[in-house]
């Protein structure tokens, strides 16, 4: 794995691997803590060099047809798979995912980029009715123009992808700010677009650990037209604030407090199943994970049974281990947040019900509670980690009214084999996404986002390129 495409540590501006005016910040594994890379740091001038590149790049790249530049992402995309093995080695070793999810992640961040590359050749305007006078409107998509994107480290490769593979289908230039946890998977994914032959500028990585003040000289630019964001909700509020001064367009992916409810109607079995996948892919470290389990008072005992077996039957243990399902969380600080997290949970009147293996570091154990009430602390807020809150619940409208009692709307679950349930619940939920007997939503083919704090904006789909696109409104006169 430690080649020179895999282990890039230089950061990448203006199509050259440069070293970081602030020196270096470590890289470490969270399975044990040991140093694995020394990053280059960029200090704000590195950032503005960047953001130039880029904006100089977009004058050639957003003239380009648009199949040339969707060839490129395709020629990308093709690279990324055929690394796809040593790629995923990246994540597990700064992420601490287990290979089988990085793996997958790859794939899926692989998947953006082929629906964009094919997307992109369709960014269509549109001729519309004559008006009085006979006059000719119709509509033309143009590139916003440079966008900044920052990532989190829960899904270092796909969060990118899924950003800057519509954006440069579209026309856009970018400048890339990863998580500081996990800059080498950025890099190694941008070592393959250089491969691929995207011209200098086109892509820019700026590491470092000074986000708050890349966040401020990205949003205080004039030449950076959008800011696309996926991360906590604190920092985007902090971003959506910022780019107000230049009234950037924002794409904010935040914050989730999913509801996960379970109707007397379900299929258990799939539920079940649907509610493992959904709370422990990367150990709950994602922003749909079911963070609030509420299960219909007939049917609680049975299906809580049935999950405390698979909690006791997880594997815990290092991402590089083959059969481990459990990685350790990001940081030791996630782990000490998560801890008293439970700590408060229970003293607000959780039960314990399972505790599956416990190891030192990083790794927190998978843990079921139960007995949780709407004001337990752990029900209000994202847990980020592999514990599992259930409650239950008597009736349909006190499901709906308990799942919706929160800020947050990205997704939700449901599981009933009542169509017309399926379908008043589905309607009901204040969420951007609702899995439906199913746990895993995710797809490159449909708009990934939220409602109310959760975001702004939608990632996959056809919204995922509008969202990099400007309609400009054109009027023929007679
Ligand atoms: N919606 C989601 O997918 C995610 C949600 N979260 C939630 O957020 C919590 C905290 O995680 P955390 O990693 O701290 O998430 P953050 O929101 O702090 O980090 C996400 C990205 O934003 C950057 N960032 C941090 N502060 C600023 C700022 N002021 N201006 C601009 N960029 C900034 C980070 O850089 P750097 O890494 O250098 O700090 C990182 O690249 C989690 O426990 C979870 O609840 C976290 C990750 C993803
Ligand atoms: O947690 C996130 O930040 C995004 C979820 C990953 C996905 O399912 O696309």
């Amino acid at each position: 794995m430690a080649d020179r495409m895999a282990i890039q540590d230089k950061a990448y501006i203006g199509g050259r691997w440069v070293a970081g005016n602030q020196g270096c910040f470590e890289v470490d594994d969270p399975a044990c803590g040991e140093v694995v890379a020394r990053v280059a740091n960029v200090d704000l001038d590195q950032v503005e060099q960047a953001i130039d590149a880029a904006s100089e790049a977009f004058e050639s790249w957003r003239m380009q047809p648009a199949q040339a530049r969707c060839d490129r992402v395709m020629a990308w995309q093709r690279l990324l798979l055929a690394q796809q093995s040593r790629l995923a080695e990246l994540i597990t070793l700064e992420s601490g995912k287990p290979m089988s999810e990085s793996m997958a992640e790859v794939a899926y961040g692989a998947s953006y980029l082929k629906w964009f590359a094919e997307q992109g050749v369709r960014a269509y305007g549109q001729t519309l009715p004559a008006l009085a006078g006979g006059r000719r409107p119709m509509t033309i998509k143009q590139p916003v123009g440079v966008v900044a994107i920052i990532t989190p480290w829960n899904f270092p490769l796909a969060m990118i992808a899924r950003k800057v593979a519509p954006a440069l289908a579209a026309g856009c230039c970018v400048v890339i700010k990863p998580a500081a946890e996990t800059p080498l998977t950025a890099l190694a994914l941008v070592a393959l677009a250089e491969q691929a032959g995207f011209p200098a500028g086109c892509i820019n990585v700026v590491p470092s650990t000074d986000a708050a003040g890349i966040g401020q000289r990205l949003c205080a630019s004039t030449k950076v037209r959008k800011l696309s964001f996926t991360g906590s909700t604190a920092v985007g509020r902090i971003l959506m604030a910022q780019s107000a001064a230049q009234v950037q367009k924002v794409s904010l992916e935040l914050g989730g407090n999913a509801p996960f409810i379970v109707f007397d109607d379900a299929d258990l079995d799939s539920a079940v199943a649907g509610l493992m996948a959904a709370k422990f892919r990367n150990s709950g470290q994602t922003c749909v994970a079911a963070n609030r389990v509420l299960v219909q008072q007939g049917v609680y005992e049975a299906f809580v049974d049935k999950v405390r077996t698979k909690v006791l039957a997880l594997k815990v243990g290092p991402g590089a281990i083959e059969g481990n399902d459990i990685g350790p969380l990001i940081t030791l600080e996630a782990h000490r947040r998560v801890s008293q997290l439970v700590e408060r949970a229970v003293a607000a009147g959780a039960t314990v019900s399972a505790v599956g293996t416990a190891l030192p570091g990083r790794f927190y154990p998978p843990t079921l509670l139960e007995s949780i009430r709407p004001c337990n602390p752990i029900w209000q807020q994202e847990i980020f980690g592999p514990v599992l809150a259930v409650s239950r619940f008597d009736t349909e409208e006190e499901a709906v009214e308990l799942a919706n009692s929160t800020e947050s709307g990205l997704a939700s679950y449901l599981y009933s084999d009542n169509v017309r349930r399926v379908m008043r619940v589905a309607e009901s939920l204040e969420f951007g996404m609702v899995g439906i007997n199913e746990g895993i939503i995710s797809a490159a083919v449909a708009p990934f986002g939220g409602v109310k704090s959760s975001g702004l904006g939608r990632e996959g789909g056809q919204e995922g390129l509008d969202d990099y696109l400007e309609t400009k409104y054109l009027c023929f006169g007679h």
